[in-house]
């Protein structure tokens, strides 16, 4: 099925005041790649404040690495601007990029260090004095847990453990901007939850951080703002709550069968996905109460298995952004 693209588009409500230089601020990017079709990057704006956690999500190929890429000037625009604490990341490259650490999709040149090396050369490159670099290096390996793992060479490491020595190299320096992609991806639940903590910190001492994430559901609470990019382009930029708000008086019924009940799925109304016995549909919150009351009361309830009624999530929103599904 090729998805549509929404019409409804949420514009960026946090510009920063004038004057105010934000962290990062993009203008009308573009980029596209030989002998594609179409552009991986069309007209993307957005800034990122300090203090905030800036998300950018959407679905594989969406663009998302393609803009960060941009954005740390690693990749040359074809058009628009991104300007760094308001200097040019193409015209004053240098200025620029003293401001901000970035963590790749896939790993990094430090293979043969060991963590510890990794992790003080950086902030040693990133202006730090030797003893300051050994000190914050121990400070960011015990913040990760990865203090048993301080002496093991880099290349030594398990594809989680390298991603998060990863995001210690990224912290490495305390730099005002972090651009990660991906900072949880291949990462254990306590991992990622560590990290998440680790970000949420940053933030509060006035970081601006803008990542990508695939785990939308663990980053919803730790995101002030998402950017949601479809085939290149900006299909919403609001605040989780405030993208959610579309769904206002809709919640998610759940319901799982044991064996094949006596109703289908189109008697619940609504757009019903089934998967291997789950059927899963987004109803008006009253219609979801009478359908789940009818199904307890009536026959289908020897059928059922389990079910849940959930209030709309990040994920919803961004799946309704894949496929261009309205809220109602
Ligand atoms: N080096 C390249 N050469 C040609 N096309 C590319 C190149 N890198 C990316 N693309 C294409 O550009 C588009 C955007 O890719 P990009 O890597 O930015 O997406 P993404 O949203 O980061 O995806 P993912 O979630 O899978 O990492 C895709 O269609 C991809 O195939």
């Amino acid at each position: 099925m090729v998805a549509s693209v929404p019409t409804e588009i949420t514009t960026d409500p946090a510009e920063p005041a004038p004057g105010v230089a934000a962290a990062c601020a993009a203008h009308g990017l573009t980029r596209g790649y030989r002998n594609a079709g179409r552009l991986a990057v069309d007209g993307v704006s957005f800034s990122a404040r300090h203090g905030e956690v800036f998300g950018v999500l959407g679905r594989n190929g969406a663009g998302k690495t393609t803009l960060l890429r941009m954005l740390v000037g690693l990749l040359r625009p074809a058009g628009g601007t991104v300007r760094i604490r308001g200097a040019e990341v193409t015209g004053q490259a240098a200025r620029a990029a003293a401001h901000v650490a970035y963590l790749p999709q896939s790993e990094s040149a430090l293979t043969d260090m060991s963590v510890r090396t990794a992790v003080e050369a950086t902030a040693r490159l990133r202006g730090l004095s030797r003893a300051h670099a050994r000190r914050q290096s121990g400070a960011l390996l015990a913040e990760l847990g990865l203090e048993d793992l301080a002496d093991a060479r880099m290349e030594r490491l398990s594809g989680g453990q390298r991603r998060l020595a990863g995001v210690a190299t990224a912290l490495a320096g305390q730099r005002p901007l972090l651009v990660l992609d991906e900072p949880t991806t291949g990462l254990d639940l306590d991992s990622r939850r560590t990290v998440w903590r680790a970000l949420d910190r940053r933030r509060a001492d006035g970081t601006a951080i803008v990542l990508v994430t695939h785990n939308v559901l663990e980053a919803e609470s730790v995101l002030d703002r998402v950017l949601v990019l479809h085939q290149g382009r900006t299909v919403a930029c609001d605040t989780p709550a405030r993208l959610k708000e579309r769904f206002g008086g809709l919640v998610r019924l759940q319901l799982s069968w044991r064996h094949t009940p006596p109703l289908t799925p189109a008697d619940l109304g609504g757009d019903v996905r089934d998967h291997e016995n789950r059927w899963s549909v987004r109803l008006p919150v009253e219609d979801a109460r009478r359908t789940l009351t009818e199904i307890l009361s009536g026959p289908a309830y020897t059928a059922l298995d389990d079910f849940s009624l959930t209030p709309p999530s990040l994920e919803d929103v961004l799946l309704s952004c894949d496929t261009g599904e309205e809220a109602r």
